[in-house]
């Protein structure tokens, strides 16, 4: 199971402040400007093979959910696009606001985002676990997906019906057979990406984001349900609602967009 034990609560003092990486120069989340955004010929199309056996538990570790998988072997792969090796998913987790009108990492023009999906892999092929990879340059390959509000999404309300069992902050659920790539937009061939970071810390510059330029679209409902988690543990006196656990935008010093050619 990919241990991404990385990720500090938001409650954290150090995740307090506006915790810009000391010396970062590829951090993110970021702005994507659309028009300045250069077409790459060389992009490829991404190949991704997710086999729903590999999905084992659902996890609230006091930032977010995250939907585990058992990344011992490469069984759940994405490949193609900018990257050169097999990357294995390990986990994918959601940032979402305390209204609809934000909760998105990444924005398009600004545009603001419900809420994003980020589906996490490392390289398989260079390394032989996420907690090396994620100390190397472009070691993770990241695929964020936005979520607007819209009809009901079938298969997030398998996710959406166990989420109150992971209620409190370190609760774990089982959760198996569960096929990440129905969480895709339907052409994932149209995506940007760039070089950037963990939105959470260590904050390693160690990512190649791939962003769906499709958003999928889930209920008012099953947002709502997202927010009903919990920052704190059972034990906590105060109670502090999941919600608005996205990080500030980050400068682009100077780095390109790449997107495939239409
Ligand atoms: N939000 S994120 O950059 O996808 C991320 C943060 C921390 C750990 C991880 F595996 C992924
Ligand atoms: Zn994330």
């Amino acid at each position: 199971v990919c241990s991404s034990r990385y990720v500090l609560s938001a409650l954290h003092p150090m995740w307090q402040g506006p915790l810009a990486a000391p010396g970062g120069n590829r951090q993110s989340p970021i702005d994507i400007r659309v028009r300045k955004s250069v077409f790459d010929p060389h992009l490829e199309p991404l190949t991704l093979e997710y086999d729903p056996r590999t999905c084992s538990q659902v996890w609230n570790n006091g930032y977010s959910f995250l939907v585990e998988y058992n990344d011992t072997t490469d069984k759940s792969t994405l490949k193609g696009g900018p990257l050169e090796d097999t990357f294995r998913l390990c986990q994918f987790h959601f940032h979402w606001g305390e209204s609809n009108a934000w909760g998105s990492e990444h924005t398009v023009d600004r545009r603001l985002f419900a809420a994003e999906l980020h589906l996490v892999h490392w390289n398989s092929n260079k390394y032989k676990l996420f907690e090396e990879a994620v100390l190397e340059e472009n070691g993770l390959a990241v695929i964020g997906v936005f979520l607007k509000i819209g009809k009901r999404h079938e298969g997030l309300q398998k996710l959406v019906d166990v989420l109150p069992a992971v209620r409190h902050k370190d609760s774990v659920v089982e959760f198996t057979s569960f096929d990440a790539s129905c969480l895709l937009p339907a052409n994932i061939d149209d995506y940007w990406t760039y070089a950037g970071s963990l939105t959470t810390p260590p904050l390693s510059e160690a990512v190649t984001w791939i962003i769906m330029k499709q958003p999928i679209e889930v209920s008012h409902d099953q947002l709502a349900v997202f927010r009903s988690l919990l920052f704190t543990s059972a034990e906590e006196e105060v109670q502090k609602s999941m919600v608005n656990n996205f990080r500030v935008q980050q400068p682009l010093k100077g780095r390109t967009m790449e997107t495939i050619p239409e």
